[in-house]
Order: C-alpha cells, then sequence, then structure tokens
C-alpha cells in the first residue's frame, strides 16, 4: 500500500479547502441579496420551490457524477437554502421597517449568557448583523417591563417547545402587554450534561437544571434516580451554579454552545426525549412591524368569545370564510373570571391584506374582547424535497443490468421457490389464484365530468377497475386527483400506467394500482422503484422481450420486497401483422406455467373490434388472471364480459 501523505500536510490541505468553500458560501449569500433586491421591485415571493426542485435534482446529478451522496447533497442545500430564505426574509423586513434598523439591538432575554433564550436572540441579531447587547432578566414579566419601559429593544420569549408544548405563563404574560410580536425564531435545542472538565459521570450527585429542561430530558432522568434535582430559574443559572460550586459532583443540563461560555464541556450529548427539540421564540418590541407582501406572514391574535356554545366553532368559521388556515390555537384562563378562556391564535396571513382585515372585523362583532398581538415574517422554511422517483432514477439503464438468470428453483417468480399463486388484493378487486378480473383502460386525457359519466357506465358493464393511460399528456396532479376520486366513487379502483420516472410519483400518490410501462421494463431503477413501493404493481412485458428477460425483470421487483406483483401481456412485434402488436399466447401459457404470478392480459394494442371477443375468449381459456380492454364510449362490452365469466 502506497504511503499516504504526511497527516499535518491534508489537514492543512483540508483547511485550505473548507475558507474557499466559505468563500463561495458567502459570495451565494450575496447573490440571494440581488435575488431579495429584484423581488422587491417585480413583488414576487421569495420562495420559489420549482426552481429549488429544479435546483436539488440538478445537484444530486452532478453530486453523482463527483462520487457525491444524493441524500448528502439535499441536506447540505436545504440549510443553503434555508439561510439564503431566511436572509432575503430579513432584508426585505429591514428595507419595510426602515426606523428599527440600528448598528446595535438591547434584547432582554431570560438568565444570562449561554442560555437557550441567550441563543436564541444572538442568532437573530447576527442574521441582521446587528451587535447584541445583552440585557439578561430573572422573569417574563421583567423581560415585558424592559421593553416597555424603553431599557431594551426587543424581548425575547419562548412560546413553545416541539417536545414540552406550550409555556403557558408567556402566554399569561401576553394578555397584559402592550408590546407587539414582530417576530419569530426556533432554534434546536439541543440538552447536554455539563459538568467541569475534571467531574466524572458516576461522581454526579446534583443536576441543575431550568423546569423545561427537566421535563423534556424526563427519560434520561428516570435513568438516574439516585441523583437531585435542583430546580433554577434559567439555564444560564443552572451553569453559573456548577462553576461556582466547590465539587466535581454537581451537573447542569444546558446546550454545549452555552456550556463553553462557561468553560463547562458536554459529557453527555441528546439527553431530550425527543430526537427533533425544539423551541420557538417570540420576539416583542414596542412598536408594531410591517410584514412586505413577498414574505409569508403570521397574525397573532387574542380573543374571548362569549360564554354560549358554539361561540368558538362561530369565531372560528369566520376565518374559514375567508380561507385562512390558522397554525395554532392556544386557550389559558382569565384571572378573576373562573370557567372564561382567552384564546391565542397564529393565523397565516398579513395584517395587511384585505382578508385578515375583514376576518378582525368580523371577529369583533362575535367576541367580547379581541386583541392583534402582531404580525410578523414566518420564520419556519420548510424544507423542499425531491420525490424517491427523482432520488433514484439515473437514465440509462440497460438491459445488462437486470439481475441474472438464477437457477429456477432461486429465481422468486418461480413455482418452485413458491408453490402457491399470487393473488393480488386492492379493495374489492383481485387478481390471481383464481379470480378473474376485468378492466377497462381510457386514454387520457378526458374531462372529469365525462369521466364521471364513463365510470357509471363501465362498472354497470361488469369491469372492476380503470385503468388511466398516456399520464403524460395530463400529467397534473390536480386533475389526475380529481379522476381518481370519481373513479372511486363510481365503486372502481384506479389504476395507473406509468411510462416515465416523473409519473410514478404522482401515481403512486393517487392510484391503487400500477402498471409499469413495458418500455420501461429494462430500467433497473424503475425496477427497484416498484420493488420498493406498498402498492400492487403489474409489470408489462417489453414489445421485443423474451419470456425469460420478462420474469428476469420480475425477480428485480420481487427482490426489492414488493411481493404484490403480477405480470402484463400486451403483445409483442410479429410478422403477423408488423404494423400492430400480436398477443403472444403461446407466452401466456409458457409463464402461467412457470411463474405463480398472475398474469392479464392488454387487449388494447392487438386486438381491434372483430379480434376482440375471440382473443378474449382465448385468454380466459388459457388461464390469465385477467383482462384489460379499451374504452369505446359507443360499445358495450357487458355482454362479452357475461359470457367471459362464465367460462371456466
Ligand atoms: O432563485 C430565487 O428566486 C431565490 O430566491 C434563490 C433561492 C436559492 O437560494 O437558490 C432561494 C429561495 C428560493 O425559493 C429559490 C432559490
Amino acid at each position: 500500500m502506497q504511503k499516504p501523505p504526511a497527516l499535518s500536510q491534508t489537514r492543512e490541505q483540508i483547511t485550505a479547502l473548507d475558507k474557499a468553500l466559505l468563500e463561495l458560501l458567502s459570495k451565494r449569500r450575496q447573490l440571494s441579496l440581488n435575488v431579495a433586491r429584484s423581488k422587491e421591485i417585480d413583488v414576487r415571493p421569495i420562495r420559489d420551490t420549482q426552481r429549488e426542485k429544479e435546483l436539488l435534482e440538478r445537484l444530486v446529478l452532478q453530486g453523482r457524477e463527483q462520487g457525491l451522496d444524493a441524500h448528502f447533497v439535499i441536506s447540505l442545500y436545504q440549510s443553503i437554502i434555508e439561510d439564503s430564505v431566511l436572509f432575503q426574509q430579513t432584508y426585505l423586513h429591514g428595507r419595510a421597517n426602515p426606523d428599527t434598523q440600528k448598528q446595535q439591538y438591547t434584547v432582554a432575554y431570560l438568565g444570562a449568557r449561554g442560555s437557550y433564550s441567550y441563543l436564541a436572540a444572538s442568532r437573530y441579531c447576527s442574521r441582521r448583523q446587528v451587535e447584541m447587547l445583552d440585557f439578561g432578566c430573572k422573569s417574563f414579566d421583567d423581560i415585558v417591563n424592559a421593553v416597555e419601559s424603553g431599557h431594551a429593544d426587543y424581548g425575547f420569549l419562548p412560546i413553545e417547545n416541539t417536545s414540552s408544548g406550550s409555556i403557558n405563563e408567556v402566554y399569561d404574560v401576553l394578555q397584559h402587554t402592550t408590546l407587539s410580536i414582530v417576530g419569530e425564531t426556533t432554534i434546536e435545542v439541543s440538552h447536554c450534561l455539563l459538568t467541569k472538565p475534571d467531574s466524572k459521570l458516576a461522581d454526579i450527585e446534583t443536576i441543575y437544571a431550568h423546569p423545561q429542561p427537566i421535563s423534556q430530558c424526563s427519560r434520561y432522568l428516570s435513568q438516574h434516580p439516585n441523583i437531585k434535582l435542583e430546580y433554577c430559574s434559567s439555564s444560564a443559572e443552572a451553569m453559573t451554579k456548577v462553576i461556582e460550586a466547590k465539587s466535581n459532583t454537581v451537573a447542569a443540563i444546558g446546550s454545549a454552545e452555552g456550556g463553553a461560555l462557561y468553560q463547562l464541556i458536554a459529557m453527555e450529548q441528546g439527553l431530550a426525549n425527543q430526537k427533533i427539540n425544539q423551541s420557538r421564540f417570540i420576539v416583542v418590541a414596542r412598536k408594531a412591524s410591517a410584514v412586505p407582501s413577498q414574505l409569508p406572514a403570521k397574525t397573532t391574535l387574542i380573543m374571548a368569545t362569549g360564554q354560549k356554545p358554539g361561540a368558538l366553532v362561530e369565531a372560528l368559521l369566520v376565518l374559514k370564510a375567508h380561507n385562512l388556515n390558522m397554525s395554532k390555537l392556544e386557550s389559558r384562563p382569565i384571572p378573576g373570571t373562573p370557567w372564561e378562556e382567552m384564546f391565542y391564535l397564529d393565523i397565516d396571513g398579513n395584517l395587511a391584506t384585505a382578508e385578515v382585515q375583514q376576518a378582525i372585523k368580523e371577529l369583533e362583532r362575535l367576541t367580547r374582547f379581541i386583541k392583534v398581538l402582531g404580525c410578523y415574517p414566518c420564520e419556519t422554511v420548510k424544507p423542499t424535497q425531491l420525490s424517491q422517483a427523482q432520488l433514484l432514477i439515473e437514465p440509462g439503464s440497460s438491459k445488462q443490468q437486470l439481475i441474472k438468470s438464477l437457477p429456477n428453483s432461486q429465481a422468486k417468480h418461480s413455482r418452485d421457490y413458491k408453490s402457491q399463486d399470487t393473488q393480488l388484493f386492492c379493495q374489492h378487486l383481485q387478481i390471481g389464484a383464481g379470480q378473474f378480473s376485468a378492466l377497462q383502460q381510457i386514454n387520457l386525457p378526458i374531462d372529469n365530468t365525462e369521466l364521471a359519466t364513463q365510470a357509471k357506465i363501465i362498472k354497470e358493464s361488469g369491469f372492476q377497475a380503470i385503468l388511466l393511460n398516456d399520464l403524460k399528456q395530463q400529467l397534473n396532479e390536480q386533475e389526475l386527483k380529481q379522476h381518481a376520486q370519481v373513479i372511486e366513487q363510481a365503486g372502481l379502483v384506479c389504476i395507473m400506467q406509468v411510462d416515465h420516472e416523473q409519473e410514478f410519483s404522482i401515481a403512486s400518490q393517487l392510484a391503487d394500482m400500477l402498471i409499469l410501462s413495458g418500455k420501461q421494463m429494462y430500467n433497473t431503477d424503475m425496477l427497484t422503484l416498484i420493488g420498493s413501493v406498498n402498492l400492487p404493481v403489474i409489470l408489462e412485458r417489453n414489445t421485443m422481450a423474451s419470456v425469460d428477460d420478462w420474469l428476469q425483470a420480475a425477480d428485480t421487483v420481487l427482490s426489492h420486497g414488493n411481493q404484490q406483483l403480477g405480470l402484463c401481456e400486451s403483445g409483442v412485434r410479429s410478422f403477423t401483422h408488423p404494423e400492430q402488436l400480436s398477443l403472444d399466447l403461446a407466452g401466456l401459457v409458457e409463464v402461467k406455467l412457470r411463474s405463480h404470478l398472475p398474469v392479464i392480459v392488454n387487449t388494447c394494442f392487438s386486438s381491434n373490434a372483430a379480434l376482440l371477443s375471440t382473443n378474449a375468449i382465448a385468454v380466459k381459456q388459457l388461464k390469465a388472471d385477467g383482462i384489460i380492454i379499451i374504452h369505446q364510449t359507443q360499445l358495450s362490452y357487458a355482454e362479452l364480459l357475461h359470457d367471459l365469466y362464465q367460462i371456466k
């Protein structure tokens, strides 16, 4: 083995590369600022998820060429895009509120340096590139007082946590304040056991912590029943207690980042019960802020409804009527008025819009008390995801990539491997193991009302399912969803034929069953994909494929987990009718003999009206498990189906 370069030399190279990467990231940030400037002029929303999808798809491909794994590339770019979106939002929010622009902000928060509130506040200021003068407070009331009295510009209040829920005391403080909510920020709360550098876990006798981390780490703490818990007013106080203690037998719960400010080390990490543990903070100020229309906005209200039954429902119906989504609803008792509640509502909407204004006007008529606590930019950037198809598919799969021929006893499709016939189940539709089914194929596009009418007739004729073919002609998720709904309403099963990887991602969400087009029979990635879904699938034979190739492709699907697999014979190229396909009935007999998988026959490409009846009867007599017949508005197949069902 060749000797690697010296470690120090390699590390120097990594250091230089990391610096270059940071320079590039900074340049990218500047470019996103230019994008924000353009969007300010054109008044376009900051988020463009279509652009993000295209960007991620391209990067996954480019990453693969460089040997980088798709998941790594995606998670990296999700962070980069999140930063870009928040950076743009901050810029536009600042432009809309010029009087709030300062070099320094005095920020009131709970505890002292190192508390989670401190970390949230410093992140907020650093995104705005302003210096933070910190104003640590002992209680939520003190935070509000500091801002109301002008001692601080902003106050940070933790409002909810993903593991311990809403923070009630903060809601109570909000009932009486004159301050407005002007922002929100969410931070990852990663609880660690912080100790002095020379402490040992076995020696710890006392843990200091704020009640919130104690409840969020209850599982970890229950594993150490002999350690005493001491409640503190903040995580920073807990850390101070550890640093001031004379002995090494004490620890605090807090973040590694916060602990480092006190020279404490994170002896144990990931203490929280939930893997994802985040806290959302609201930012309060004396003056309300305006949110530009390009930003996703939230409006927070408090209201007290009358005590009559259904009063809250009536109020919420107002939001529904104005098409406003309520992202949070909390209730808190009103001091001095037992059994009455104050409701807190977060609405996804901008206070400056007519819908929100109108909804508030209507709510004023229905409530005894209503106050807008603020309108602010929503800081939750939901990461754009790529579908499984977009992640897995690589073009250029070839015949050779199909799994190699196996001896019959090991081939999963074979009767030697599994003696019982496979049956596909889908609601009332059963294909195989003695159950014969009739499917009607409709080529898209079709109008939804027309489909509803035809579906009724199709059902009455005796078909059990509709196969929607040629999805690319109507590759619109909304329209296909409506099609799937009317098919279901008619009491039929909805099957979609997948011709292409893009169609897979939509069809696999909407259809009850899929047919993978024969064109994709040699595409190993596509076979992997249909082998990995929990949905019945049918594999169509390629028009040039031998029976062996077809069965090998079936094995590739089965070996990825999906055992709800059937086969579809749609015809092969032959000399009988060079212009159309010929049903390979001998192939059908052979496959039925060799394999336990159900086989259906699609007559749409091989059987004209004159041949259909004879072919259909032959197919049934040769023990096929189902038939697909093309839809023709003027033709009824009721009689043919009746005859087919009679054949034993
Ligand atoms: O291209 C844009 O419109 C941007 O705002 C830039 C960017 C990015 O950082 O790449 C950020 C947010 C959008 O959702 C899409 C892309």
